[in-house]
């Protein structure tokens, strides 16, 4: 699913008006229509409704579907704030339409005093103040009742974004400017500021509710920023033919182990297989060698010189994809193989780097300067900040990642809930399979010996990364409901790989 900026998606709208023969009202309505059948599917008429509109068309969304809700015999109550004296034409259009109700509960603020009305924990208030309109953070009598709906037990459902939450990038806002929403309805798109984890508090469960705005519009509109769904990896995953044999899947090398995390190696390769490498080769330490060949007698065993950790990192052949990192530990003698391996490595083939082999670089930053061009590296937060410095909030961090994406020209996966896939172009693509279950030892590894079987079977990196990140995400959610989130380990995430290519699939 492509994710639009408000620019994009006011140019969507204006599409949408112009050429499908629909006014701008007939969106509102349409918006608030699909809103209110939301509210009605979860809440009963007798429940309070209480409904807060701003003076634009966010606004009008909230006045209409308290139009509606009446309409269908619910207990609402509205309020509009029509502090400036000036109101949306489609704003003022709805306010006319629900005055001509009889008995409607309806109050429009002008200024001075407003008294709030009681908001206790049966009440769910419908927030339509701002929306994709707002210009700067809330301030004066709006930050007040932003404060009061906040501070309130009350269920509060926002209208396309939580009021005083920008779209995109929210540097100056503050927790107490914006609506926390426990559920946001957005009109046809999700914003970027969604899958950015700061914005968590503010946004809740949020849903897109579809208002038929132009879809070869939506087709063709270029985008910065991209959600992964199934049917998304559906379309990058390529069939496998009859007529195959495993030459065609490519041939990879893991480098990866060292004394006492072993099981790194192990996941990353049990995961590799499972996810249809043709053939894997383990670089580990000596020690790995008796747990690798009973645990994964599928892969090759390469062994280091040394007993109990990584030294020598050499290509003993043309591997299509090569991972360093699972469990490698960071030895000075590591980090030093690791040094002249990438500045050796002149094949020019991108390169997937994870865990500590991050670790080991970020003491030793100019060797990503090195990194062949769309080399893949698999930072969590901790090791994004180790490599790029520290970050106060999830947002900087993002934006580091796209310049140092753009800067490097390599791919940068920041993980997370919404897992980013950020690529030198700018582009990001987040990744919405998997579950709380996912954060557990070794999960990343087997991230990395999905995304490594990935890039052999000839998937170009950036593809290799998004797909490789959904596959993971998706066999988390089947290993899930076997063993609950509590219960999920990562060598459950691999076993269930296949299964999961197999479901995406079908
Ligand atoms: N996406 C779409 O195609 C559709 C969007 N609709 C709704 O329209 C909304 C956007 O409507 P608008 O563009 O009218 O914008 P808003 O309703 O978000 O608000 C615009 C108004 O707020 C004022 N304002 C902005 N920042 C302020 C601040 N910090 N303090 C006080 N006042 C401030 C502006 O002067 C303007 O009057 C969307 O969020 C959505 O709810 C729907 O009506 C239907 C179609
Ligand atoms: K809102």
């Amino acid at each position: 699913m492509k994710i639009f900026t408000n620019e994009q998606i006011r140019s969507i709208d204006r599409y949408t008006i112009e050429n499908e023969g629909v006014t701008s009202l007939e969106l509102v309505e349409r918006a608030a229509t699909a809103i209110a059948c939301e509210l009605i599917s979860r809440w009963r008429p007798s429940h309070r409704i209480c409904i807060f509109a701003g003076p634009g068309n966010n606004g009008a969304d909230a006045l209409a579907v308290g139009r509606m809700l009446i309409e269908q015999g619910y207990n609402v109550e509205i309020f509009l704030f029509n502090i400036f004296g000036k109101l949306s034409d489609e704003c003022a259009y709805n306010r006319k339409r629900l005055l001509e109700i009889d008995n409607a509960d309806f109050t429009e603020v002008v200024g001075g005093n407003f008294q709030p009305p009681d908001l206790s924990s049966d009440v769910v208030v419908l927030d339509g103040l701002f929306g994709s309109g707002l210009r700067e953070p809330l301030t004066g009598g709006f930050q007040s009742l932003v404060s009061y709906i906040n501070g309130s037990e009350a269920y509060v459902v926002s209208i396309d974004v939580p009021s005083g939450l920008f779209g995109e990038w929210n540097e100056n806002v503050l927790s107490r400017n914006v609506v926390h929403a426990d559920l946001t309805l957005a009109i046809q798109f999700p914003r970027l500021a969604f899958f950015i984890v700061d914005n968590a508090e503010f946004i809740g469960e949020w849903k897109v509710l579809d208002i038929e705005l132009s879809q070869q519009e939506i087709k063709s509109s270029p985008y910065d920023y991209f959600l992964v769904e199934k049917s998304d990896a559906r379309n990058m995953l390529r069939p496998r033919g009859l007529f195959t044999s495993k030459a065609d899947f490519g041939n990879a090398l893991l480098v990866a182990g060292s004394y006492g995390m072993m099981g790194a190696a192990v996941m990353g390769a049990r995961a590799a297989l499972r996810s249809g490498v043709g053939k894997l080769t383990v670089h580990s330490p000596r020690c790995g060698y008796n747990i690798l060949q009973a645990s994964v007698p599928e892969a090759l065993f390469q062994a280091d010189h040394h007993d109990i950790a990584i030294t020598d990192i050499t290509l003993k052949h043309d591997y299509n994809a090569v991972a360093i990192g699972p469990g490698i530990g960071t030895h000075d003698v590591t980090k030093k193989a690791l040094e002249s391996f990438i500045i050796s490595h002149s094949s020019g083939k991108p390169l997937l780097l994870d865990a500590d082999a991050l670790n080991c670089i970020s003491q030793r930053r100019h060797l990503l300067d090195a990194l062949p061009p769309l080399s893949i590296i698999t930072p969590h937060a901790g090791e994004f900040d180790r490599l790029f410095g520290e970050h106060n909030t999830a947002e900087e961090r993002l934006k580091t990642a796209i310049e140092q994406s753009a800067y490097y020209q390599i791919i940068i996966l920041l993980k997370g809930r919404y897992t980013a896939v950020v690529r030198p172009d700018g582009k990001i693509y987040f990744n919405s399979s998997g579950n709380p279950g996912l954060a557990t030892p070794g999960s990343g590894d087997v991230l990395t010996g999905i995304i490594a079987s990935f890039m052999a079977q000839g998937y170009i990196p950036a593809v290799a990364a998004t797909l490789g990140a959904f596959v993971h995400g998706y066999a988390g959610d089947i290993a899930a409901e076997r063993h609950g989130r509590y219960g999920v380990l990562a060598s459950d995430v691999a076993e269930c790989t296949g299964r999961a290519i197999r479901d995406i699939m079908q």
